[in-house]
């Protein structure tokens, strides 16, 4: 159902599935890829490496979360994968999160269509039956924290430069409730009061204080200490370990589902606000001031 959706998003957007290519890799292993999203076998038997490669920053447009979408769910009903790392294929950046140029002068039902994208995605990640371990080797604010926050483990590469956190409030933006939830279920209520009001990014040494990211690692070290952390995950038995998963997460996504529909409108109203695109206008342009 969702893969269908997924596909005519895509078709929608003008992003042709006929694009997708098979090819083999060095080691003879079968290695799929899309435009923006890149899924590698690895040597670790039923495990798949996820790439993002939306450059320059990773960031989540409606093209790039149909086809991660339709790669999770190509690999969830392919039996022979049990878990998948996700990681970047941008040098220093996870993903610098929603894509600002999907939230500005647009019109209502591009905002009904990309939030849908935006929740559909959350949904695919925090419920998936696959172990999924962030492989975090770059900054990611907001909607890339996200992603990562809804995977079972988090490992981060030690590099002070990198940022990690829901950053919302910064941008003039109030924090959707369920990457509030998200991050509730992750560091804790109090830690998350203050990091979601304040819009605090963490560099690695906080971010592993806070139980934000499971371990820091010396950035050269992440994917294949993401891969040995899979390895731990996969010896619990698929059934017990999913069925011990959704207990857990069933409640948090499930207010989301109840909540769906009003959800979109809440976004709608609120990103359309003059107020609203003038910040995220004048956050754009902050951000191509700083080069010069
Ligand atoms: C009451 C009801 C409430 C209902 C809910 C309503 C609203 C909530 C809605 C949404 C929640 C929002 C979630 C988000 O994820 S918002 C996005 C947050 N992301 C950020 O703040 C990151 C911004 N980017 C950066 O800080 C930096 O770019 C970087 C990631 C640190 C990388 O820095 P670097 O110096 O390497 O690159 P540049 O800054 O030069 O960027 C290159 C290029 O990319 C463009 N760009 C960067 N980030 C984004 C983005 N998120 N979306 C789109 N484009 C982005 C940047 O502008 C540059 O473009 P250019 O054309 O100038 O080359």
């Amino acid at each position: 159902m969702a893969l269908a959706a997924g596909r005519a998003m895509l078709m929608r957007s003008g992003v042709r599935l006929g694009t997708q290519a098979a090819a083999r890799g060095g080691n003879g292993a079968r290695r799929f890829m899309n435009h923006r999203v890149v899924v590698e076998p690895n040597t670790v038997p039923g495990v798949a490496v996820i790439k993002f490669k939306n450059p320059p920053v990773n960031s989540l447009t409606l093209e790039f979360l149909t086809e991660f979408v339709i790669c999770l769910e190509k690999l969830e009903n392919d039996k022979t994968f049990r878990g998948v790392v996700l990681t970047s294929d941008c040098p220093g950046i996870f993903s610098a999160g929603l894509d600002l140029r999907e939230m500005c002068g647009k019109n209502p039902a591009h905002y009904a269509e990309y939030w849908r994208a935006v929740q559909e995605m959350w949904l695919k990640v925090y419920l998936s039956n696959l172990v999924l371990v962030a492989a975090i080797n770059g900054t990611s604010p907001a909607g890339g924290c996200l992603i990562a926050l809804s995977c079972d483990y988090r490992v981060l590469a030690d590099n002070p430069r990198y940022r990690m956190g829901l950053n919302e409030t910064l941008l003039g933006l109030v924090v959707p409730f369920w990457f509030k939830d998200t991050l509730v279920n992750t560091i804790g209520h109090r830690a998350s009061e203050r990091a979601l009001q304040l819009g605090l990014l963490f560099p690695p040494a906080e971010a592993l204080q806070l139980g934000m990211v499971d371990q820091v690692v010396p950035e050269d070290q992440v994917q294949s200490t993401a891969l040995s952390v899979m390895t731990q995950w996969l010896a619990i038995p698929d059934h017990v370990r999913q069925l011990t998963k959704n207990m857990i997460r069933k409640a948090t996504a499930d207010h989301l589902i109840k909540h769906q529909e009003a959800d979109i409108q809440n976004f709608i109203n609120f990103i359309s606000r003059d107020s609203i695109q003038k910040s995220l206008q004048v956050y754009l342009e902050n951000l191509k001031q700083k080069k010069h």
